[in-house]
């Protein structure tokens, strides 16, 4: 459904975003990740048509956004959800948003409850929390009922009630079939809402395939062992080709086996275990180790020059 081409984006002499190739598949969030300055926000303007690509190109249902008949019903975006005039009530804006995108005016009603401000419609904008002008981005986003949403870092500064609205509310969209494209730099967040990634640093394209996969790396998985004859067992594990590590706590990390047969060795050679926990690589262990090479600031140590 979105499709970008060799994408490229230069602002003279820095390029945010850089031949950039991926095919965004409906029915699944897919989560779009990438340290600050990756080029995330650049990407999803140009799929907007707010950006122009210096070359290359992105497209929705096979057409460029300038070609989209009805745009709003095509593509649903939040981006930047304080972009709204506050002296108007929630429901003027919507009505106003509607108007100009030729949608018929009982859909402001439904979206506003879908995001559940049916009770602030008459309010004011500019009186809203953080919290209710991200749900009126979300319920704008909504109003054509479209097939694409792009959300921008949708969870910013969101209370927990707030975050399991808006994941449950992705995943749901993605349910009904939609092309649902998200950012953010809440790894955790995004661990328990896309099942597909797409990954980039200095915009370029660092990974884009199923999470389960990206997340599947031998060197960040380990099985924890605790063990009151720790050494000996070590010995016994790096015997057979297990890697083993002592941590400061005096925990063995072991990769190269597997947690059942660590159990069984132990069994065999009568040395007990006190615990043996396989510990799974987070997104974030995942990301960091993909992207260390791409982030665009670091901090450098004390006398680093
Ligand atoms: N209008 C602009 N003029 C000049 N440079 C820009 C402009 N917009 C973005 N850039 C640069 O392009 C690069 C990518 O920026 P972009 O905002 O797309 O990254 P991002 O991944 O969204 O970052 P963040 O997570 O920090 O929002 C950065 O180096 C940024 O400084």
């Amino acid at each position: 459904m979105i499709k970008a081409q060799d994408l490229t984006k230069r602002y003279g002499t820095t390029t945010a975003v850089d031949g950039l190739s991926f095919d965004l598949k409906p029915g699944v969030v897919t989560g779009f990740l990438g340290p600050n300055g990756a080029g995330k926000s650049t990407t999803m303007r140009m799929i907007l048509g707010l950006d122009r690509p210096t070359s290359g190109s992105v497209t929705v249902g096979g057409k460029s956004y300038q070609d989209l008949p009805a745009p709003l019903r095509e593509v649903g975006a939040l981006l930047d959800a304080k972009a709204v005039h506050g002296a108007r009530t929630a429901y003027r804006h919507l009505q106003w948003v509607a108007q100009a995108g030729g949608i018929p005016r009982r859909r402001v009603g439904e979206v506003l409850d879908l995001a559940g401000l049916g009770g602030v419609a008459d309010r004011k904008v500019g009186s809203f929390s953080l919290g209710m002008y991200q749900r009126l981005g979300i319920a704008t986003a909504l109003l054509g009922d479209p097939p694409v949403l792009l959300f921008d870092e949708p969870v910013n500064g969101l209370d927990p009630e707030g975050i399991f609205w808006i994941r449950t509310l992705m995943r749901d969209l993605a349910a009904e079939g939609r092309t649902v494209f998200v950012s953010s730099h809440l790894m955790n967040e995004m661990q328990e809402t896309a099942e597909h990634v797409v990954v980039i640093g200095r915009g370029e394209l660092i990974a884009d395939m199923p999470i389960t996969e990206f997340m599947q790396r031998d060197s960040l998985s380990h099985v924890r062992v605790v063990s009151p004859r720790a050494d000996e067992l070590a010995r016994v594990l790096a015997g057979v080709g297990g890697e083993v590590t002592r941590g400061a706590d005096g925990a063995l990390a072991v990769t190269g086996l597997d947690a059942p047969k660590i159990g069984d060795l132990a069994l065999e050679h009568g040395l007990g275990v006190h615990e043996l926990t396989p510990v799974r690589a987070s997104l974030e262990a995942a990301f960091m180790d993909r992207t260390r090479a791409s982030v665009q600031y670091r901090p450098t140590a004390e006398g680093d020059q």
